[in-house]
């Protein structure tokens, strides 16, 4: 006979927050279950589903459908299901099928377990409370998510990813400039978001030369294991949607463009965030936008995160950029005209925000700056604010937070600050000197012809035109910068360099000239090498001990990758964008980086590489900073300096380098009082940035978690040797408890520490964090199974008579809602201690858990079992009335919930029916479906329920 029969009533042992669940069909083979409260369907093989079967017994409270409560009286069984007689408040007789139990029901499996005779140890019961209480705070921490990545306390990386990761469906572009650490604020983001369960299925899109560092960097630092899918891989699921196969997913925008039929499934397989990085290549003009774009743009449309990473967001232009922000937020960027219109009036915005900063530190608000707010947010829901910072009356923290709301507000309604974030070296410490070294060279006869061409690029990389029939050899022995990069090279052979030149053939004729000349062997670096390739090679230059001292790379070869280790950086030619200047700049300057960069241009003189170095140099600043101006500068003067080295006019260029100094000059004055100052102040407020350092500091103390982790290891059977003063090495016990623990499923094991500071050193060394996903697992193992969930003790004092009975109860609220609702954003998990005496005086407050465990003494099994059942009634009368006093503060906790849903989702609503009225392009629908929304939140909160989930019968002896 099947164990399951459809209608009957089953809970998940391994996920009990999915609510009461209904067997809706049932073979040998699978049994499929239903779980209503959370909207989730699970298919389960018949003879190994982790089930518990609900079934309640004489006294046992129970719910309908319609939250009437009821007291069962008997259960009869009919054809396999369970018909309750109950009585009701009336004290009426009811008949209750299993099938109209509530779906939100809690089962108190606790009680039935210890009624039941099933008596856990007094050391897994303490272990269960202290877990749940550890759960609790790292839940309801502002700093969940963030504590537990392999990475430096950098304060404006926090902040960032503090801000953003506590929105709701954030949408942002990350903007630092080059190697300031934007893949690591992306994954903090991910890290925060997966492990508060707001992203379960995340997609990250990247040049496919970045596949691998994204992989093993979303691995080593996050714990966040991705899967890579390139076309083989897909190629595995013939007939099914690839993309559906895995949550985590990391693919080359190539694979999507090349292959329409791999992005379809891709956008059909619904994420909840889209991460995209170098987004600049995602090109587009209003007639013409590029297949990069439109692909993203599917994606984007059905994603409610999404995260755009780039440094330069402005190198294919403005409208690009501006595209790229309608990307994010359509509703807020919907006219080209009307974003470049507002680009030009940033400052007075900048002065009000300014003087917002100056009024939350206490000083008055005039009549003027109040006229200004008015002015600049006239939409209804600023004016309640506006009126409060004119309030005499309202306190400092009211202001301060008014301040806060209507900077964001200004922000938001008028630049890039809400979705924008953006850091630069300005506002950073720590960064090395960029020092230029140019090499003036004698132009080869070679490249004669080249020097009058009317291309750019011939001028720039005049190897690459030398006709084919005339190249008897390669045309490096005949360079007199390839003559210079043996000098180089000779002199300092015990440094690395990183060359990089435009094109992939100059780098692989570099390299084999290097060979012919010196037998040094130097990698090329470039996009014809497939993936693995370039991955070996640039692992090879990193090793110090036997790796080349030198890599050339072709200009796409390098983007993105990590090579702060090399402190030259040999430009072989110039790019003719000043982002990629900045691109190729940033594979050096990046933190981590310990000496001064030097950055050689070796270049012919008097040509069209000595104009643009110059103009690059004195023109742009662009080699010892990075140049904020650069991508305005270039679209204004950059066709102009072309053409002229193009005519070799000498006397226009310089006038062209002289004019570009000063409009630099200008628009950084400009870019400094108007938009870029609101833009740094939102990318880092230091105070709250420097907060969440501290209270990452304080939880890494690893004394609390060296405690638990201990105690856990040692109930579980798990193996642990000290290897060092900060770590150990676990493998599996003989008599483990539980095989499932992540990386105990050989006897190899691993090693571990709970120190940040070792684990940044000992890339060998797992790090341990609350937020580790063994951690995580063990947790998840202690509170969701029954293990623990009862004790029976003895307790020998004189305060109290002999054969005393207290009961120690413990009960969490949980709440059963459908995933995208993200419950655990309003309503963390709550825990709850009762300590009753045998007249249910609650005795918690006066006797602490931590105080009265080491004064208990465990009994014999079948002691304890017999006082349990000499106990039984009081036992039951205790645990309800326990129960009753935890359903006392429900109201309280779901009202706290229902506060912080309002302070979270009222302000997107309100934002966007704000929008609506400057923009009528926002559709009602939007702003109905966020009200269904917040409905849908209001109405799981109010289904909150409380679920007892330990008893301890204590008898004093
Ligand atoms: N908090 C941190 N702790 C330790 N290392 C870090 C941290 N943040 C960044 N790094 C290291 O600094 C380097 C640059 O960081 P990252 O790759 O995130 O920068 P990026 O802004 O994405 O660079 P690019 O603009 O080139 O794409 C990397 O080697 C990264 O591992």
């Amino acid at each position: 006979m099947l164990p399951y029969i459809p209608g009957q009533r089953w809970i998940s042992d391994a996920e009990s927050d999915l609510g009461l669940g209904t067997i809706l069909t049932c073979d040998m083979r699978s049994v499929t279950v239903l779980f209503p409260a959370s909207g989730e369907t699970r298919v389960y093989a018949t003879r190994s589903a982790p089930l518990t079967r609900v079934s309640f017994s004489s006294g046992d409270q129970i719910e309908s459908h319609e939250g009437e409560r009821f007291i069962v009286a008997t259960a009869l069984e009919e054809d396999g299901l369970l018909v309750y007689i109950c009585l009701d408040a009336q004290g009426n007789e009811k008949e209750v099928p299993e099938t109209h139990l509530n779906n939100h029901l809690s089962l108190q499996k606790a009680k039935d377990r210890l009624l039941t005779g099933q008596i856990d140890r007094n050391d897994w019961f303490n272990l269960r409370y202290r877990t749940l209480l550890h759960s609790d705070k790292q839940s309801r921490a502002a700093i969940q998510g963030l504590s537990g990545a392999r990475m430096a306390l950098i304060p404006r990386q926090l902040y960032i990813a503090h801000s953003v990761g506590s929105r709701y469906a954030p949408r942002v572009l990350l903007a630092d400039e080059v190697g300031l650490g934007k893949t690591v604020e992306a994954g903090l983001i991910l890290h925060r978001q997966w492990l508060t369960g707001n992203a379960q299925r995340i997609l990250i899109v990247v040049p496919e030369s970045l596949q691998n560092q994204w992989l093993v960097e979303m691995l080593r630092r996050f714990n966040l294991q991705f899967s890579l899918f390139d076309y083989e891989r897909c190629a595995q699921y013939p007939g099914q949607n690839a993309f559906e196969q895995a949550q985590l997913v990391i693919c080359s925008l190539e694979l999507l463009t090349d292959h329409p039929e791999l992005q379809e499934q891709a956008v059909a397989a619904q994420w909840d965030t889209l991460v995209v990085d170098e987004a600049h290549h995602l090109e587009w003009h209003p007639e013409a936008p590029s297949q990069a774009y439109q692909c993203i743009e599917q994606l984007a449309e059905d994603t409610s995160g999404l995260l755009l990473l780039t440094a330069t967001p402005e190198q294919l232009g403005k409208a690009s950029h501006f595209a790229r922000l309608r990307l994010l937020d359509p509703e807020r960027y919907s006219s080209f005209e009307q974003f470049e219109q507002e680009e030009g009036q940033y400052q007075p915005i900048a002065e009000a925000v300014e003087a917002l900063e100056e009024i939350a530190d206490g000083e008055p608000a005039t009549q003027t700056v109040i006229a200004q707010l008015r002015d600049l947010l006239p939409e209804s829901d600023a004016q309640a604010l506006i009126e409060l910072i004119e309030n005499d009356e309202a306190d400092l923290e009211q202001i301060d937070s008014a301040c806060t709301q209507l900077q964001g507000q200004l922000l938001d309604r008028h630049g890039t600050g809400r979705v924008l974030f953006r850091n630069t070296r300005d506002t950073v410490t720590g960064f090395k000197q960029r020092q230029l070294q140019s090499h003036p060279l004698e132009l080869p006869e070679a490249y004669e012809t080249q020097m009058s061409s009317s291309e750019l690029q011939a001028h720039l990389s005049p190897e690459q035109y030398i006709e084919d029939a005339l190249v008897t050899d390669n045309w490096a022995k005949d360079d007199s910068r390839f003559q210079w990069l043996l000098e180089h090279l000779h002199n300092h052979d015990d440094e690395k360099t990183l060359l990089i030149c435009h094109r992939a053939a100059s780098a692989l004729a570099l390299s084999e000239a290097l060979k012919e000349a010196t037998g040094l062997h130097a990698p090329a670096f470039h996009e014809g090498l497939s993936i693995l390739e370039r991955d070996r090679a640039a692992a090879w230059f990193a090793d110090h001990e036997s790796g080349p001292p030198v890599l050339i790379c072709s200009e796409i070869g390098s983007e993105g990758r990590n090579f702060q280790f090399a402190r030259h950086l040999v430009l072989f030619d110039l790019p003719p964008n000043p982002d990629l200047l900045e691109q190729r700049i940033g594979r050096l300057d990046r933190i981590g980086q310990q000496h001064d960069i030097q950055i050689h241009v070796p270049y012919f003189e008097e040509s069209g590489q000595q104009d643009l170095l110059e103009w690059y140099d004195r023109g742009l600043n662009a080699f010892t900073a990075p140049c904020p101006a650069a991508s305005a500068l270039f679209a204004e003067f950059g066709e102009a300096v072309s053409d002229a080295i193009i005519s070799q006019d000498a006397e226009r260029l310089e006038q062209l380098t002289e004019a570009t100094a000063q409009r630099r000059q200008e628009l950084n004055a400009a870019m400094q009082a108007g938009r870029d100052r609101p833009l740094e102040r939102n990318a880092c407020r230091p105070q709250d940035a420097q907060e969440l350092v501290n209270a990452i500091e304080a939880q890494d103390e690893p004394e609390a978690l060296n405690t638990w982790l201990e105690n856990a290891l040692d109930i579980f059977g798990v193996n642990s040797e000290e290897t060092g003063e900060f770590s150990w090495h676990l493998t599996p016990g003989e008599h483990m408890l539980n095989s499932d623990l992540p990386g105990l499923d050989n006897e190899d094991g691993f090693s571990m520490t709970t120190s940040r500071d070792y684990a940044l050193h000992r890339e060998d060394l797992q790090f341990f964090s609350w937020e580790h996903p063994f951690v995580q697992a063990l947790q998840e193992q202690v509170v969701s199974g029954s293990l623990g969930n009862n004790a029976v003790s003895i307790f020998k004092t004189k305060a109290l008579p002999e054969g005393t009975l207290l009961l120690e109860v413990i009960a969490a609220i949980h709440c059963a809602a459908p995933k995208h609702l993200q419950i655990g954003r309003y309503l963390p998990p709550t825990t709850m201690r009762f300590l009753l005496d045998e007249r249910g005086n609650d005795l918690g407050k006066k006797v602490s858990f931590e105080g009265l465990s080491p004064k208990l003494d465990r009994l014999k099994k079948a002691t304890a079992r017999e006082v349990v059942k000499l106990r039984q009634e009081q036992i039951r009368e205790l645990v309800d009335t326990a129960d009753s006093r935890a359903n006392d503060i429900l109201p309280t906790v779901i009202e706290e919930a229902q506060l912080k849903m309002q302070s979270l989702l009222y302000p997107e609503v309100q934002r966007m029916k704000a929008l609506r009225e400057v923009n009528p392009s926002i559709r009602d629908i939007e702003v109905k479906a966020l009200e269904m929304e917040y409905l849908a939140v209001a109405d799981a909160l109010e289904k909150a329920r409380v679920n007892i989930e330990g008893i301890r019968v204590i008898v004093t002896a």
